[in-house]
């Protein structure tokens, strides 16, 4: 269970802008089509998006080149070892007030997924081993030490950190320098270092501004050739005045030390920017949120997922806090210690020393994959291939018991957590239980959301006329039906549905740790197993969507759709590199076919625009690159 959870640290802060001016060459923040795109007005106007229309679009045109340009060069930095950007990159953005929020980032263009907003080298930053993280205060001293060495224009974007109000980053409307850029000063000559650094509260830039995360994404363990996985923390301009939103409409990672930030919804010109604070947190009820956001950031969060979930009745808020108690603590302690049982059972059965390696993997799938899944915005082309690289048809030739060993050892790779029969069964009522409630009364909202009037009938289709458990309903209810993904406004059952998936995936887990079982023990049929799997499935595809409507993009949505995928292609008789095949398809042994089985495409699809929202349009032999080492890295995360 462990392994589910993975947190992200980060502190944050603001940036005043009062002593900016229009220097940003010296800054080297020059970029492709940078001149209009951190054009960094300060506003004369009430109104935080007050640019021009000739403006904008003059901005437009000249950025969309550059940013092409720009996603050209972070290609580059990803797939073919060189190196950062040396100038940062940024799009067609402005620093504006915001209504309660101080400052905030908007477009000056209508952005879509993909899209690239900034990619920024740091002003300072630390590296630690994986799952370790240099503490702050180390970077704290790291940059008082190198401040003497700092070029001046970092100094200056320091200096001007926010470190602790918001009320001095308000750009004052009768500012007569309005279209300066951002960041623009220098320092004077006259400040030197010493003076300067006499005047910077190192401790609170460093809490107020610092992001930090224990593990690294995936371009840079690709950039840097399979070396160790590191953690950061730094600190970075520009992306330091994105504002907060728990549906954020950008997402951010870093790739080796360069904070990249990209467009995961479409989002209309003059819309403001936003990133979320919160790490897993995301996936919490409204009121633990906003909890972590007052108490770590100091404001009240109000963006429009908070506001549609603020309208769910007061009792179902109530069941999701609940839920979300239940799943953290009970359950997550009853997955533990089945995982214990299990691994003990695992070893016990693992006892005689099967020959596994026999079975490894032995390569060709990719040729009777590769381009018959039509990808999503062209993107995911290429995406089956990948993951079936290197695979072979799992089954043949295994006996039922070598095939209920191998299942076992299977899961065990994957989870840590094998089979526990009797466990695993009073662990499911109790799954079972949570879910009829969750059900239960998002019935109840059902009844007054046209949308998700839709999504019962896709339920009672998906389920094929049968009766749908609880647990199968719960999971159904975030249908794809429900979450177009377009950005539009979230539904009060999204809501609801986001604060319960926790629940959604201790329900895939579990129905995929009965699928396994169900093969493990000889004990039940195999309908039974396959009932498991296709619930497994379903969960599974409930938090991808789930994910979709709240955090597209986010490492753990791209991981999920990996999941999929290697369900998928295992399911259709293909093994991903350590999955192998399992009882059905040993019993009924499956030549890979030309065409790819729907789910496979679908499952393709799905990461396909994952990838696509994370990291932007991917081609070829870089799409192929990406696919496997997102699925090589969600198989160490699960
Ligand atoms: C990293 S800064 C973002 C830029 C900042 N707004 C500024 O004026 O420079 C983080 C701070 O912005 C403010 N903020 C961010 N998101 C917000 C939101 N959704 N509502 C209100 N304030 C927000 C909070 O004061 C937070 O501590």
């Amino acid at each position: 269970m462990q392994g589910l959870i993975r947190t992200v640290i980060k502190a944050w802060a603001f940036l005043p802008y009062h002593e900016l001016t229009n220097q940003s060459r010296k800054l080297g923040v020059t970029s492709w089509g940078l001149s209009a795109a951190i054009a960094t007005k300060r506003s004369t106007s009430k109104h935080p998006f007050s640019s021009s229309t000739a403006e904008t679009n003059e901005s437009l045109q000249s950025n969309d080149d550059s940013l092409s340009k720009a996603d050209e060069a972070c290609a580059e930095l990803y797939f073919t070892g060189g190196t950062a950007p040396a100038t940062d990159i940024l799009g067609s953005i402005s620093v504006r007030n915001i209504e309660g929020k101080g400052l905030g980032l908007v477009t000056h263009r209508e952005m879509r997924p993909g899209d690239l907003v900034m990619a920024v080298q740091p002003v300072a930053i630390l590296h630690g081993p994986q799952d370790a993280m240099p503490p702050p205060d180390a970077l704290v001293e790291h940059l008082k030490a190198s401040w003497p060495t700092m070029t001046p224009q970092h100094r200056a974007i320091v200096r001007q950190m926010f470190v602790g109000s918001t009320t001095s980053s308000i750009i004052p409307e009768s500012d007569p320098k309005q279209s300066t850029d951002h960041y623009a000063q220098a320092e004077p000559p006259s400040l030197t270092a010493a003076s300067a650094a006499a005047a910077v509260d190192f401790h609170a830039v460093v809490s107020y501004n610092a992001y930090g995360d224990a593990y690294e994404d995936l371009p840079s363990l690709i950039l840097r050739g399979g070396g160790p996985p590191r953690s950061h923390v730094g600190i970075w301009p520009h992306f330091s005045n994105l504002n907060h939103a728990c549906a954020p409409n950008c997402v951010h990672y870093v790739v080796d030390s360069v904070m990249v930030v990209r467009a995961v919804q479409h989002i209309a010109q003059g819309s403001e920017l936003l990133i979320s604070y919160l790490g897993r947190e995301d996936l919490a009820p409204r009121q633990v949120r906003q909890a972590a956001l007052q108490s770590r950031y100091g404001f009240a969060c109000d963006c429009a997922r908070c506001r549609t979930e603020a309208e769910l009745p007061e009792e179902l808020e109530a069941l999701l806090e609940e839920l979300y108690d239940t799943t953290r603590h009970e359950l997550a302690l009853r997955f533990e210690h089945l995982a214990s049982a299990a691994a003990a059972e695992a070893e016990r059965l693992d006892g005689g020393g099967a020959p596994y390696d026999k079975y490894d993997d032995g390569g060709g799938a990719e040729d009777t994959v590769e381009g018959c899944v039509d990808g999503a915005g062209g993107s995911a082309s290429g995406t089956a291939a990948a993951a079936g690289s290197g695979s072979r048809p799992a089954g043949s030739g295994l006996t039922a018991a070598e095939v209920a060993k191998r299942s076992l050892r299977n899961q065990a790779d994957g989870f840590g957590a094998p089979i526990a029969g009797s466990r695993l069964s009073s662990l499911g009522q109790r799954l079972e239980e949570c879910a009829r409630r969750l059900h239960l009364a998002l019935q109840d909202l059902h009844e007054d959301d046209e949308v998700c009037g839709d999504v019962q009938a896709s339920n009672v289709q998906a389920g094929g006329g049968q009766q749908l458990t609880s647990a199968e309903a719960a999971a159904g209810v975030a249908s794809p039906a429900a979450v177009t993904g377009s950005g539009r406004q979230l539904t009060r059952v999204q809501t609801a549905q986001a604060a319960a998936y926790q629940l959604l995936e201790l329900l895939h887990l579990h129905a995929e740790l009965a699928a396994a079982a169900a093969v493990g023990t000889g004990d039940v049929t195999i309908a039974v197993g396959t009932r498991a799997k296709a619930t497994a499935a379903g969960a599974l595809q409930a938090c991808w969507h789930v994910l979709d409507a709240i955090s597209r993009g986010s490492e753990l949505q791209v991981f999920q759709a990996c999941k999929l995928l290697s369900d998928a292609l295992q399911a259709s008789g293909y093994s991903s590199s350590s999955k192998r095949g399992d009882a059905n398809t040993a019993r009924r042994p499956q030549s890979p076919s030309l065409a790819p089985q729907p789910e496979v495409r679908e499952a393709a699809a799905l990461l396909g625009q994952s990838l696509l929202a994370r990291y932007g349009p991917l081609r070829g032999q870089q799409l192929t690159k990406m696919t496997q080492a997102a699925i090589r890295a969600s198989r160490g995360f699960f």
